[in-house]
């Protein structure tokens, strides 16, 4: 039996623009309101796709959603015709007219959470969609989230698919950007390490000041009751409130796990001694290489410009490692020089390959943002839907896809052309064909 770590990447969709939605997230901030380039954006992500593919990996894809969002339009009282609703909701709520446009369903990371059959009590893969309440913008992804999962997993012999947590703050969850998983191969029980922002329901842990922190405690332990994990393979670790002051909003902003690899900073973690102790106690006598980057070397700033820890740590096919890092860690010198030495090192990473995924980095998405990882054995791999595996014939009929219906120039102002719904509506209309995915949106149903 063979296992895989598998990584559905998010296709980005149709509206892909920089509209300044994410508090917190200092390059959504910083390139608000600039022009995107839809087309450019969904090319990077599936030039990624393939090369990762190429290189010997199992790669699928998942699909955007559904925007402009116009249930939801209706939802909060705008009535009449789509075109209508659209064009209230621009003129009279802008702010909430661009967040029902965005299309951040791109960063995967954030869809949900996976845990593996090998940690599971009853054997099974479990997925439960993150209910993003943090962000407006993001609060209205699960349910869709959900839809083309169990689309995409679709036989409960081995897919378990749960509700996302109540929507609210005090269970805000935002999916595996705040979940790593470590194990000696993929098909081993591992640990399954949550990290969280604060607590909801004790006060007196510390919390950031200035940003929010977006996972809390208390989701991060249901999802581990609901995934039935047992306590050996979980370890709750709570992030550095200083770090998420200084735009660390998701934990994979400054750590990145693989296997035996730990890679993060050292101003990550808050209890970090006693948590990496017990870390290493449950994942068994084999030691894990906890790489560590000092502020001397990296600091929590350069950290965020280049998201040097948002890259993927992939385990190729001679078992050796490699990172894929977006190409702002190559133009950074002391990131590039770092990473040069890295792969110098005796540990596993042998490799650094770079990707432009520039578009999507400008709304603070870096490779790792862009993929769900889910461990998979050769059975289970079988029963995913087969038309969202990456091949060359996908590759060849996503990017023709992409052609004829995504526009390359997208700026806020152009957010209200009526047109959009339409062309958006038709280009998933035949995305959900390609991927065989059925009636996911809810225009379908
Ligand atoms: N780190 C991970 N896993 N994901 C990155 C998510 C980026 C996303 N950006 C946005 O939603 C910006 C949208 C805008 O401003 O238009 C967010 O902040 O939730």
């Amino acid at each position: 039996m063979h296992h895989y770590e598998v990584n559905f990447d998010g296709l980005v969709g149709p509206t892909h623009n920089y509209a300044g939605l994410s508090y917190g997230n200092v390059a959504s901030l910083s390139n608000a309101k600039s022009t995107s380039n839809p087309k450019a954006a969904a090319k990077q992500g599936l030039a990624k796709m393939k090369a990762l593919h190429d290189m010997g990996m199992v790669q699928g894809v998942l699909a955007p959603q559904e925007r402009p969002d116009v249930t939801t339009l209706r939802r909060l009282g705008f009535s009449g015709s789509d075109a209508e609703v659209l064009t209230q909701a621009a003129q009279q709520a802008p702010a909430i007219y661009h967040a029902v446009c965005s299309a951040s369903s791109m960063w995967t990371a954030n869809a949900a959470t996976v845990s593996p059959g090998a940690d599971t009590v009853d054997g099974k893969v479990h997925f439960t969609p993150a209910n993003l309440t943090n962000k407006f913008h993001r609060s209205l992804e699960p349910q869709t989230s959900g839809r083309i999962l169990q689309a995409m997993f679709n036989n409960s012999r081995y897919f378990e698919h749960h509700l996302h947590l109540p929507d609210n703050e005090h269970f805000g969850d935002e999916g595996a950007a705040n979940h790593t998983r470590l194990c000696r191969n993929y098909g081993h029980a591992g640990v399954e390490i949550f990290t969280y922002g604060r607590s909801a329901f004790n006060p007196n842990i510390p919390a950031p000041q200035r940003y929010p922190a977006r996972q809390t405690l208390e989701a991060s332990q249901a999802i581990a009751r609901l995934h039935g994990l047992s306590d050996e393979n979980t370890v709750f670790i709570q992030q550095n409130p200083a770090v998420i002051d200084q735009g660390v909003f998701h934990n994979d902003v400054i750590a990145v796990g693989n296997q035996n690899v730990f890679f993060y900073h050292e101003d990550a973690f808050l209890d970090k001694e006693s948590k990496f102790a017990e870390i290493q106690r449950k994942f068994g006598d084999d030691p894990i290489h906890f790489i560590e980057v000092s502020s001397s070397e990296v600091t929590v700033e350069e950290a965020v410009q280049t998201y040097l820890f948002n890259t993927q740590l992939i385990t190729l096919q001679d078992g050796t490692m490699a990172i894929i890092a977006p190409t702002e860690c190559q133009e950074h010198p002391r990131v590039s020089a770092y990473l040069a030495e890295l792969v110098t090192r005796d540990t596993p990473i042998r490799q650094v390959h770079y990707f432009d995924v520039k578009q999507s980095m400008r709304n603070g998405g870096g490779p790792a943002c862009l993929r769900l990882r889910v461990a998979l054995n050769d059975t289970e791999l079988a029963a995913v839907n087969p038309a969202v595996m990456m091949s060359d014939e996908l590759f060849a009929r996503l990017n023709q896809w992409v052609d004829k219906h995504y526009r390359d120039e997208l700026s806020i102002a152009d957010l209200q052309d009526p047109q959009l719904l339409s062309e958006s509506r038709t280009a998933l209309d035949e995305l959900t064909q390609i991927l065989k995915l059925g009636s996911v949106y809810p225009f379908q149903r």
